[in-house]
């Protein structure tokens, strides 16, 4: 609600909708209300709008879009508007933070007020949406149009320091943000109110405006990727610079095309399933869930293993001000991970001090120091008899209630845990590189793994930052299992008759930061080769004895990335892989001796080379690893697909604006199409068991159910 108190004659208007104060119907209600009894009451000279509690606004109520509340009388446009029309002068007085929307009505008002340690900022280009309500017409004329291209398309926000010198806030105050309210509004009741309506003034700059916006749109087409959201709400922003009236209509339009795309359902079924796996629940057992079970409080963590992804794993650890006692056995490599870790928390650089997280930090090789420590997270080399030993001594030195997690990508916590007399108290956290960058945790529950130590891994990812998704335990998981069918078909495209460039350009046209053969070289082709080997499917020197070549255990199978390892090319960190790179460069330029590999890989072996389409490479690349999702949902090794989304979005660069790979099945390809495709495929290439569809997405094609619909309804 909006609550409406008069100070003399001041008119407060209060939003009051907790936690965040979004603006949904109720409160434009009764914000519009308010509005019209200060308007009409003649005691009352200026009006202030504010919020209760923690934040000013979030923005537009997103749950209520595409339902028939967003639009239902007053819409935030229609309110936005009647701020704007108010012939008595309108302060907004802001705290907190204040995002889209409520920019919206702060733009219309005649005065910005903010208390010092406000954040503003404009997300809608996240959710693919236009900022409408004439926030793309009225904040370049207030701060022109470089800084409003920066804050809509970028969506980053800016301190109350940043826009009082950009021109967006008239004042910022450190006192008590309703009595400078209402003294500065009532210091401006005489003033005139012409010159104050933002959408009567000019663009600033508008001579250089097209230099400006031509930058902007050449790095747009760059990085959009497919999406459709940034370069519209560029086009919304140049039309600032037609008279107001006009720029407000092309707004409206540009709103509208965006506000029906497709891409914009996909970006806000992205912003909410992020939230929505923080209500985790067992798949098999809904009673075991974020509500029953208690986190254990975490104080001290002890990390295991000083490499890269160890120290990725403290930084995070100490940034959120936790205890850290990392433990390395190698003396030199410890001493460079506490560099690393020190430099990255600032510490060190100017001064001989440390900063106040890196003091948190105690390392050492002896392992007796973690006999304190609350949890302890081994991140050793990806081999499962080297952490089943590490997990006995852990058992030994660590306090009994002392929980233990192994951040690996695919091994098997049970046969983990069974190295420990707590397998109770074993889980996994499978954090994805670079550790203290990457916003996924997936974290794994084991067959004995209690509910307490599972509240207490995802409560430990919040604590640092990350969107924990709770997953079954499969080989790969959720993500490493789906991902690498992904990689196995790119690769059988190469014998059929694609290059590695024409594989990654479609996918990076769909939209991933970088197509399968240049993320294999950046991961290092070494690293799934080792695993290969291990599950038996090849050897250093070639394939197993008495093995086809095309062929490993029943499936079809591609041995051209063994190749490449074998001459020792491991992507960027040997400077070759299926690219190569020139000395220092990260660029991936084409190799004439990969050609020549692949050339002679498929005249030995009698493959046919054939022309493939970009749609072929699409669903050759993407479909088997949706499959793989239903699959997953079949097993009960992820709650729902919004958890199988969020992994793919976070972890594995998914597109965001098609939602994640279960939600563009569903919504986007159809999962009528998706299971015809797959028997086309499946008949084409029989050896390849990835193809038989789901049963699942059998079911739900043919009896014509919504993945999405389906997963809304039986979400706790
Ligand atoms: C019709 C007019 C069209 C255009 C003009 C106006 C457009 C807009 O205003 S669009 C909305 C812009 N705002 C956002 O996109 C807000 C995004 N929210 C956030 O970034 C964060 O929620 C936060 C920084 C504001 C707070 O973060 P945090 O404290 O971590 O809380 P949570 O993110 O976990 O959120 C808690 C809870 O609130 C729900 N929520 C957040 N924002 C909104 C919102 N704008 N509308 C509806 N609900 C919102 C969020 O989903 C969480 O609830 P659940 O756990 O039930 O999902």
């Amino acid at each position: 609600m909006a609550e409406y108190v008069i100070y003399e004659t001041v008119a407060v208007l209060q939003i009051n909708n907790p936690p965040l104060n979004v603006l949904s119907h109720h409160v434009r209600r009764q914000l519009m209300s308010g509005l019209q009894q200060a308007l009409q009451d003649t005691a009352v000279r200026s009006i202030v709008i504010m919020g209760k509690g923690q934040i000013f606004t979030a923005g537009a109520d997103v749950k209520e879009f595409g339902t028939e509340k967003a639009l239902s009388d007053p819409s935030l446009p229609t309110l936005v508007e009647a701020v704007a029309a108010s012939n008595k002068p309108v302060v907004t007085a802001f705290h907190g933070t204040t995002l889209g929307g409520g920019v919206a009505l702060a733009l219309a008002s005649h005065y910005r007020l903010a208390a010092s340690s406000v954040k503003i900022g404009l997300p809608e280009v996240e959710i693919g949406i236009v900022p409408t309500c004439g926030v793309s017409q009225r904040l370049p004329r207030l701060v022109g149009l470089q800084t409003a291209v920066q804050m809509i398309v970028s969506a980053q926000t800016m301190s109350a320091q940043q826009a009082l010198t950009t021109g967006l806030l008239d004042k910022v105050v450190s006192g008590d943000l309703l009595s400078e309210a209402v003294g500065f509004a009532k210091s401006v009741e005489v003033q005139a109110l012409a010159d104050r309506r933002v959408g009567s003034r000019a663009v600033p700059g508008a001579d250089t405006a097209e230099d400006v916006l031509d930058a902007a749109r050449k790095r747009l087409v760059r990085r959009s990727r497919g999406a459709i959201a940034p370069l519209t709400c560029l086009q919304a922003i140049q039309a600032s610079l037609l008279p107001f009236e006009t720029g407000m209509k092309r707004e409206a339009e540009l709103g509208q095309y965006l506000w029906t795309s497709w891409q914009t359902g996909a970006l806000r079924y992205a912003f909410l399933a992020e939230r929505t796996v923080k209500r985790w629940y067992l798949p098999g057992n809904k009673t075991v869930n974020y509500r029953t079970a208690e986190p254990l409080v975490i104080n001290s963590v002890g990390v295991l293993g000083a490499g890269t992804m160890g120290v990725g794993i403290t930084i995070c650890l100490l940034q959120a001000g936790l205890k850290v006692v990392l433990i390395e056995a190698n003396k030199t490599q410890l001493d460079k991970a506490v560099t690393l870790i020190q430099r990255s928390l600032g510490g060190r650089s100017h001064s001989k001090q440390l900063s106040h997280q890196a003091m948190q930090l105690r390392a050492t090789t002896d392992y007796r120091q973690l006999g304190e420590v609350d949890l302890v997270i081994e991140a050793v080399f990806e081999d499962l008899a080297l952490k089943r030993k590490v997990f006995q001594q852990l058992d030994s030195v660590t306090k009994p209630q002392a929980i233990l997690a192994t951040n690996t990508s695919g091994l098997d916590i049970d046969k983990i845990a069974s190295a420990t007399q707590r397998p109770d108290k074993v889980i996994g956290t499978h954090f994805f590189s670079p550790a203290n960058v990457m916003r996924l945790l997936e974290n794994i529950y084991g067959r004995h793994t209690s509910p307490e130590t599972i509240a207490t891994a995802m409560q430990l990812g919040a604590t640092i930052g990350k969107v924990g998704v709770l997953v079954g335990n499969c080989p790969g998981f959720v993500g490493n299992r789906m991902k690498g069918l992904n990689f196995t078909e790119a690769m059988f495209l190469l014998e059929e008759g694609a290059e590695p460039q024409d594989v990654d350009k479609v996918l990076e046209e769909f939209g991933f930061a970088m197509g399968p053969f240049r993320v294999s070289d950046l991961a290092g082709g070494d690293v799934h080769w080792r695993r290969r080997i291990q599950a038996g499917l090849t050897t250093e020197q070639g394939p197993p004895p008495n093995t086809p070549l095309l062929y490993r255990q029943g499936n079809r199978y591609c041995p051209l990335a063994d190749m490449l390892c074998m001459q020792g090319r491991f992507g960027q960190k040997t400077g070759a892989g299926w690219y190569r790179y020139e000395s220092g460069s990260r660029a991936a330029l084409p190799d004439a001796v990969v050609h020549r590999l692949i050339l002679k890989h498929r005249q030995d072996n009698g493959l046919q080379r054939r022309n493939i389409s970009s749609q072929e490479i699409v669903e050759r690349c993407l479909y088997p690893l949706i499959n793989e999702g239903f699959r997953i949902l079949e097993e009960g090794l992820a709650a729902g697909p919004q958890d199988i989304d969020v992994i793919f979005l976070l972890g594995f660069g998914w597109p965001r604006h098609t939602g994640g790979p279960m939600y563009y099945a569903d919504k986007v390809v159809g999962l009528g199409i998706l299971l015809r495709c797959l028997e086309k495929y499946r008949a084409l290439h029989p050896r390849s068991a990835h193809w038989v569809p789901s049963s699942l997405l059998q079911t739900m094609a043919t009896q014509g159910t919504s993945l999405t619909a389906w997963a809304a309804g039986s979400r706790l």
